[in-house]
């Protein structure tokens, strides 16, 4: 389904994404808020237009409560962009929420952390499992992961950067600082699900420590600290179930990180997880 530029009033910015800017856009004909976001496509050779009209075809296929959704793709031949028509996520993303745990000194409620963890294995179980092809998110982080105005946790912005960006090798990943980069991806390996899965874990721990796992001063120290795998235990309130999950995804050797599914029947999220819903 391709809409019109006309069928949408831009409200404002609100910031630049992984592959072009964002802006928040209310539908003429429903009233109903949306995130509206420009991809620039002139600068792309046919074969990148293509695999960003596949990926976004894609995109239209992952329909799931815990995956913002696509509705609407618009193309303004007259500026060469594209504009992907996204769910509005009335919470916001994780990062904002941990800077502001930060500021106030306050750290996130467990059951909250347990639900993220949940409702993201959920999410990469639909990419990995439940599509034509497999998804590989590849850039989950905190400011990737949004809630809706129900407490409902949503992943977004998939792959496209992938496409967007030259190159998806380690170097690519310079872009931004790559905390969550799994170590079979800094040996040079390929990206898997259980990339995700890292990353994943990644994320569950910074939610609890409102920083992540690995940190260093330059990108050599950091993929040093990712081989070494050295984390401290997340803060003493949170449970010792927490801490084994998140170190069950952190597990150096990718053969040993639970999938999705093996995550969901985990003893200790079945527990955790029951007790909060
Ligand atoms: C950490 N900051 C960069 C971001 C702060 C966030 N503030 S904000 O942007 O005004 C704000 C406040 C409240 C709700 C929402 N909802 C929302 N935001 C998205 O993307 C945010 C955008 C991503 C790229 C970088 C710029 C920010 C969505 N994408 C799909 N659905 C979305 N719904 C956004």
């Amino acid at each position: 389904m391709s809409g019109y530029i006309e069928d949408y009033e831009v409200l404002n910015v609100i910031g630049t994404g992984s592959f072009g800017t964002c802006y928040k856009v209310r539908k003429k004909s429903n009233g109903c808020l949306y995130v509206w976001k420009a991809v620039g496509y002139s600068g792309l050779s046919e074969e990148k237009k293509q695999l960003l009209v596949s990926e976004v075809n894609l995109l239209s296929e992952l329909q799931h409560p815990n995956i913002v959704q696509y509705f609407d793709r618009v193309i303004h031949k007259e500026t060469a962009t594209l504009y992907i028509v996204m769910e509005w996520c009335k919470g916001g993303d994780l990062s904002t929420l941990i800077n502001k745990c930060k500021k106030s000194s306050s750290f996130l409620d467990e059951g909250f952390i347990w639900r993220v963890l949940y409702q993201m294995c959920r999410a990469l179980q639909a990419c990995h499992w439940q599509l034509s092809v497999t998804v590989l998110h590849r850039d989950i982080k905190p400011a990737n992961v949004f809630l809706d105005g129900a407490g409902n946790v949503k992943l977004g912005d998939f792959g496209l950067a992938r496409i967007l960006h030259d190159d998806t090798s380690f170097a690519q990943t310079l872009v931004g600082t790559p905390y969550y980069m799994s170590p079979e991806v800094i040996k040079g390996g390929k990206y898997n699900n259980k990339s995700d899965i890292w990353s994943l874990g990644c994320l569950v721990y910074e939610l609890c420590s409102l920083s992540p796992p690995f940190m260093g001063q330059n990108i050599k120290q950091l993929a040093l600290r990712i081989k070494e795998r050295k984390f401290s235990r997340i803060p003493a309130h949170y449970s010792d179930d927490l801490q084994k999950i998140i170190s069950l995804l952190l597990s150096t050797d990718h053969n040993f990180r639970p999938t999705t599914e093996m995550i969901l029947q985990h003893p200790l999220v079945v527990t955790n997880i029951a007790q909060e819903t």
